[in-house]
């Protein structure tokens, strides 16, 4: 399989940099581009083989697969710019917002399209994808998408409405994550830890907690349960938690990005 990246900011290179790593195609099979010339350098100083080419509609007909990585607003001009060309590869958007008609408009009435929306973790094989086919996509396509998204961490095929949810949730996810990490740190060294123990100890946690919830299968406020002894330190600290809204505010935050990601299809 001949892969297409278009646009090697940063969840391009990401995603191509988990798939790699994955060994699901060789850097020699890969074809890359991005407007700014740097971006795509850049991956090619890490993976020498990648084979550069100047732009999309170089590009789209070398490729049986192409991921379409370049901000919501530049996707519709660089499909219709490639929507004439003889031979149409299958489309992988990664695109926030932009729905399956827009795609299949935009690419024509033959061209295969994949909605979906991986995370920045891909890059270390811990990415979540979500992704969803157009009408003319064909199952060995969703296969396709599920191979390279899988490669990179969980993926999952859902209906399309529920792409800007996804958005909202695991694509914008690791911000809020890292927001998490580094306000835990903050409080370890307003508590007197040396800043790189409290990174450390923040983010360990944060990685064992999930893992628990994934490896367990328990409800997370079961496991919460067990770590909350009578009387004890963790029931002080939920208490805070609970006081200044935290469980509230990543609610808010998920809602109002979902509502952006719909607003982003314009
Ligand atoms: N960042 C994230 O965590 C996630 C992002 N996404 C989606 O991924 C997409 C890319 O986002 P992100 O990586 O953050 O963006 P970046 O701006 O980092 O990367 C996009 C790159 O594409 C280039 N580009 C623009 N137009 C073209 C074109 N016609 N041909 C080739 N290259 C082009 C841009 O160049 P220039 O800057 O010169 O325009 C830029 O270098 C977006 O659609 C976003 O919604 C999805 C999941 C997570
Ligand atoms: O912020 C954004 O719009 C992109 C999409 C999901 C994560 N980053």
């Amino acid at each position: 399989m001949k892969l297409g990246l278009i646009g090697c900011g940063k969840m391009g290179s990401a995603l191509l940099n988990g798939v790699l790593a994955a060994g699901l195609v060789k850097p020699e099979d890969v074809l890359i581009c991005d407007a700014y010339a740097t971006a795509a350098m850049q991956l090619k100083n890490r993976h020498p083989s990648l084979i550069v080419v100047s732009d999309a509609a170089e590009l789209a007909p070398q490729a049986d697969v192409v991921i379409l990585a370049v901000k919501p607003k530049d996707i519709r001009p660089l499909l219709e710019n490639c929507a004439s060309l003889k031979k149409s590869p299958l489309w992988l958007s990664i695109a926030a917002g932009i729905t399956l008609k827009q795609l299949q408009d935009w690419s024509g009435p033959k061209a295969r399209v994949i909605r979906s929306m991986p995370n920045t973790p891909a890059q270390i094989g811990k990415g979540y994808s979500a992704f969803a086919k157009g009408s003319t996509a064909t199952d060995s396509d969703a296969q396709i998408a599920r191979d390279l998204l899988g490669a990179v961490g969980l993926v999952d095929e859902v209906p399309e409405y529920l792409l800007d949810s996804i958005t909202g949730l695991s694509g914008s996810g690791p911000a809020y994550v890292f927001t998490i990490i580094e306000a835990l740190a903050d409080g370890g060294v307003l508590m007197g830890l040396p800043r790189d123990a409290a990174l450390r100890a923040a983010a360990q946690t944060v990685v064992g907690a999930a893992q628990m919830v994934i490896d367990t299968a328990q409800h997370p406020a079961s496991l919460r349960d067990a770590v909350t002894s009578p009387g004890g330190t963790t029931i002080a600290g939920l208490e805070q938690l609970e006081k200044h809204g935290l469980r509230n505010a990543l609610l808010q935050a998920v809602r109002k990005a979902t509502e952006r990601s719909r607003e982003l299809a314009g």
